[in-house]
């Protein structure tokens, strides 16, 4: 049965609820084979490896394969996918052009913890690749769904951000409240620090200071977050604030971080703006960035407009200040 889409506030842009219809009956049935875990299978054996190089699981294809179907009879034409070396055409007579993250945090399907789909929908261009290969202003609508304890449709129209909650008695995503926009006050950050060796100066410093708390140039305490799943950090940081960074770094093929612009970055960009955050390279911002490939990878910092200006401002300095942000005359002590 497909999931019906409850909106008692706004409605849902006509051009797009078809394609929104068929994201939602594949993500309620990704849902229901992620709950059952081992029950239905090996959802986490290896079955090959993708573009990139990147290990797929069995969830990582079952997943593209039911959205390429799903997609089939809506007004996509082009399909964009983390799994897919190119883009395909699903319907020649579609005006949009989807790109997606089937199966996002693929490394936690065994672990039981949220994984999720990251999608970006904009006009279709005359090829796929004219389509793909343009900067994120271009984009309509992007989301993702979150498979965890609910799962969850957050979503993008341009005109701020809603959240749908899918409820296992009716099978039905329903809206729900969710903040205005991203809390200002969480002092936490997201990385994986395991890399912290293979960072540039200015990431180190800026998370020496956040790791140097209250006897630091920050003046306060913070507090770590990693899941491992871009999803459930964008979830995170949507609902009660906070910074994410996946930079770039010393490790070979990391030399533009891990994270891909089409189907990953610029989605989460959208949707993060629209909640009043910012979304950059710790430099840049993302949305007007032109991929130079459809799997091109990007370093990736979001959340609190605030946090992410902060990043920038220690890119900006030179190597001898990054260094006195660690002392007393520290530029962040109050
Ligand atoms: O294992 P690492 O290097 O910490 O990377 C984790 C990141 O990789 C990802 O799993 C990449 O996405 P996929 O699982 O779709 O390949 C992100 O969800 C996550 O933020
Ligand atoms: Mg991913
Ligand atoms: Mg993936």
């Amino acid at each position: 049965m497909t999931p019906e889409i409850i909106s008692p506030s706004h409605e849902i842009p006509h051009d797009l609820r078809p394609t929104l219809a068929a994201l939602c009956e594949v993500a309620a049935q990704l849902s229901r084979m992620i709950a059952l875990g081992p029950l239905g299978g090996a959802l986490d054996a290896n079955v090959g490896s993708n573009t990139d190089g990147d290990i797929q699981k069995a969830l990582d294809v079952i997943a593209d394969a039911s959205f390429v179907t799903a997609l089939k009879d809506t007004g996509v034409r082009w399909y964009a996918s983390e799994e897919k070396d190119d883009v395909i055409e699903i319907n020649g007579d579609g005006t949009l052009a989807l790109a997606i993250d089937p199966l996002d945090g693929s490394s936690n399907i065994d672990a039981n913890v949220s994984i999720g789909t990251i999608f970006g929908i904009q006009p279709a261009a005359d090829t796929g690749e004219e389509t793909f290969l343009r900067d994120g202003t271009h984009l309509i609508a992007s989301g993702y769904f979150i498979y965890g304890p609910q799962t969850l449709l957050a979503v993008t129209f341009g005109a701020g951000v809603r959240h749908f909650v899918l409820s296992p008695d009716t099978n039905t995503f329903i809206e729900a409240p969710r903040p205005d926009a991203i809390p200002e006050t969480a002092s936490e950050f997201a990385i994986n620090a395991s890399n912290y060796r293979h960072w540039s100066r200015p990431i180190r410093a800026y998370i020496d200071d956040c790791i140097a708390g209250a006897e630091g140039p920050r003046g306060r305490n913070f507090n770590m977050r990693w899941v491992a799943s871009l999803v459930a950090e964008t979830h995170r940081i949507m609902s009660r604030g906070g910074i994410f960074l996946y930079p770039s770094d010393g490790r070979d093929g990391y030399q533009h971080g891990r994270l891909r612009l089409v189907y990953e970055c610029a989605p989460i960009a959208f949707l993060v703006e629209q909640a009043g955050g910012k979304a950059t390279t710790g430099i840049h911002r993302i949305l007007d960035i032109t991929p130079d490939s459809l799997h091109a990878r990007v370093p990736f910092v979001f959340g609190t407009a605030e946090k992410v200006d902060r990043v920038s401002v220690y890119h900006d300095l030179p190597d001898q200040e990054v260094s006195a942000l660690f002392g007393d005359r520290g530029l962040f002590r109050a």
